[in-house]
Formats: C-alpha cells, sequence, structure tokens
C-alpha cells in the first residue's frame, strides 16, 4: 500500500531524526513552485491530488504567500491538514481553511515557544526600561557611554507591567517579572482564573493602559487586534511608558509609536516584531532609546528543536490518526466532525 503523502514548506533545521522517522510512515514530497502564482498553477495542476498533510514554516511564506481565501480554495480536497511551525498563525486565515469542503485543520504551537518568546521580553524590558541602548550603540562608536550620556533608566522593582493578551507567553512573562519585583496587571478577552493568569490582577483595557508602567503586548494578531494600539491609545498612557512587543507588529500602529517617542511621550521600547518585516520604521532606527531585536523571539537551538519536533507531531498524527495534537482555538471543534 502507498504511502500518505506529505507536503513539505520549509526546511527542517533541526528535528532530522524525527523528520527521518515521519519518512517511514509518509512520503515526503516538496513544491516546484518559486513563487506564489507558481504555488497556486502547481496545486490546480494536480501534483498535490494525493497530499493529505503539510509542514509549514514562518519563512515558507515567501513561497506560497498566505494561506488565505484564494490559496486554500486552490488546495486539493485530499489535504486536509496543516501543521504550522509557530505559536503566531496569522499567515494562515484559518476562518478560509474551516470554511473550505473539506475542512483544511490548521495546527500550531502551544506551548514549547513560550519561555523563549517570555524571556525575549525581559530582555527587552529590561533594556528599554534601563535605557542600555545609546551607550551600547556610543561603545561600538568609541564614545563610551556616549556624551552627553544617555538620560538614567529605572529600575523594574515596584514597578507596574501591564500584559496585554495572558496566554502562555503573558502567563510566563509574569512570573519571570514577579522575580524582578514588578507588580502585574492584565487584559484579556475574558477574565482568567487565578492560576491561569499567574496571580496577575485583571483589569479593563484602560485600566491597563492607564496603569502600566510598562505594557508588553502578548496577543495573537487577527482583524479583531489590529492596530488595537494607536494614537487614541497611547493618549490614555502614562507618559515615560515603556512598551514592548514580542507578539505581532501589526497589533501596534508603528507611526503613532513613532510620534509617541519623538513626543517624549512613550520614554523607550523593545521590539521584536516591525509592520513590514523585514522593513524597520526609519522613526525607530533613528531613535536611539529604541532596543530592536529583528524577530528572533524562538532564535535558540533548544526552542527551535522542540518546535520542528512538535510540528513534525503534528503531521505525524495526521497522517496515522486522522487528526492533529494540537489544533488552533478556531478549530478545535472541527476535528471532530466530518
Ligand atoms: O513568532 C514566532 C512564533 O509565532 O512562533
Amino acid at each position: 500500500m502507498s504511502k500518505p503523502k506529505v507536503l513539505q514548506l520549509g526546511e527542517i533545521v533541526l528535528a532530522h531524526k524525527a523528520w527521518e522517522q515521519l519518512s517511514e510512515v509518509a512520503e515526503i514530497i516538496t513544491p516546484n513552485a518559486t513563487n506564489r502564482d507558481e504555488f497556486i498553477a502547481e496545486c490546480k495542476s494536480g501534483r498535490f491530488d494525493d497530499v493529505v498533510a503539510a509542514y509549514r514554516t514562518f519563512p515558507s511564506v515567501s513561497i506560497t504567500g498566505i494561506f488565505d481565501k484564494e490559496l486554500v480554495q486552490a488546495t486539493p480536497k485530499s489535504w486536509r491538514f496543516l501543521a504550522h511551525n509557530g505559536a503566531g498563525y496569522d499567515q494562515v486565515d484559518a476562518h478560509a481553511c474551516a470554511a473550505r469542503d473539506p475542512p483544511l485543520l490548521v495546527s500550531n504551537i502551544p506551548t514549547v515557544a513560550d519561555d523563549s518568546t517570555a524571556d525575549t521580553a525581559v530582555f527587552l524590558i529590561l533594556g528599554a526600561l534601563r535605557n542600555l541602548n545609546p551607550s551600547m550603540q556610543a561603545l561600538r562608536e568609541g564614545k563610551w557611554k556616549g556624551s552627553p550620556p544617555p538620560a538614567l533608566g529605572h529600575d523594574p522593582q515596584g514597578k507596574t507591567l501591564g500584559i496585554l493578551g495572558m496566554g502562555g507567553i503573558g502567563r510566563n512573562l509574569k512570573v519571570k517579572m514577579d522575580v524582578f519585583g514588578m507588580k502585574a496587571i492584565y487584559h484579556n478577552r475574558r477574565k482568567m482564573s487565578s492560576e491561569g493568569a499567574a496571580g496577575a490582577e485583571y483589569v479593563s483595557f484602560d485600566e491597563l493602559l492607564a496603569r502600566s508602567d510598562v505594557l508588553s503586548l502578548n496577543l495573537p494578531l487577527n482583524p479583531k487586534t489590529r492596530h488595537i494600539i494607536s494614537t487614541a491609545e497611547f493618549a490614555k498612557m502614562k507618559k515615560g511608558v515603556v512598551i514592548v512587543n514580542t507578539a505581532r507588529g501589526p497589533v501596534m500602529d508603528e507611526d503613532a509609536l513613532v510620534k509617541a517617542l519623538d513626543s517624549g511621550h512613550v520614554a523607550s521600547c523593545g521590539l521584536d516584531v516591525f509592520e513590514e518585516e523585514p522593513k524597520v520604521h526609519e522613526g525607530l532606527i533613528r531613535n536611539p532609546n529604541c532596543v530592536l531585536v529583528p524577530h528572533m523571539g524562538t532564535w535558540c537551538v533548544e526552542t527551535q528543536t522542540k518546535m520542528e519536533e512538535w510540528t513534525i507531531g503534528n503531521v505525524r498524527e495526521a497522517v496515522t490518526n486522522g487528526k492533529l495534537v494540537s489544533p488552533v482555538p478556531e478549530h478545535v471543534d472541527l476535528q471532530w466532525k466530518d
């Protein structure tokens, strides 16, 4: 009997053993396409007609484009599962996937990216609060701390950390910042149990904006959260607030952030994500009070290995048992219906 086919969209960099083991139960194929038009044409050509599941990475978007309605409608009906290697799956329109007949079920990585993403947020919070960046730049230019030295930074102890989005990463961050003496408040669509929020205080969105000394964005990007932080929201924040974003760039209006930084209303920021990656807003580049990291929240061997293994686990479960280990929340109910 022939093995079910798996379409590989993106590289396996670390989890070679798990990938080899997958090839014992599945035939792995790769696209010939080098861009979205070619990929859609390849979908329609019949070449993927026996594909049951696909493994996809964040960078594979350069070949397929985003998994929107147009692309999803071009996929063959045999293709039932899409295992995304990442926590955030904004490159995949989960609603378009659910609406296809039969649905294209999507999985993401629910937990294994929490530590390294929260660690990156810790780095950005401390770097931005302590205003370390201007002097780090000055040192490399042979100017020691800089002349004049930058404004003194602030200690985290006793400051209020506002967490917008209390999922796995937000909770992980809260626990880590407890050690630095920060008091955490959070806002979410729904109030969590005290355990689910690791003891953080639930507040309204406006209260979060008004009370935070540091505001950390930890929510997924979707049409409802796009530009959730913009001019009106900055105006409700304390003067001197620090903003940290390790979620997705477009949850914040970058033009509005640059204006708020220029006026001094926002003292500093720490960003791992940007609105139009890999493009970075000129107003952020020229502002030394911005600690900028090029989307490296999970850029470490241990986490990347776990993420690849987890995603391969989803593909394996799909081809052997016809279901996903960690469907995205929108698809949890769908996977039991046919
Ligand atoms: O950005 C990283 C991820 O979504 O896993």
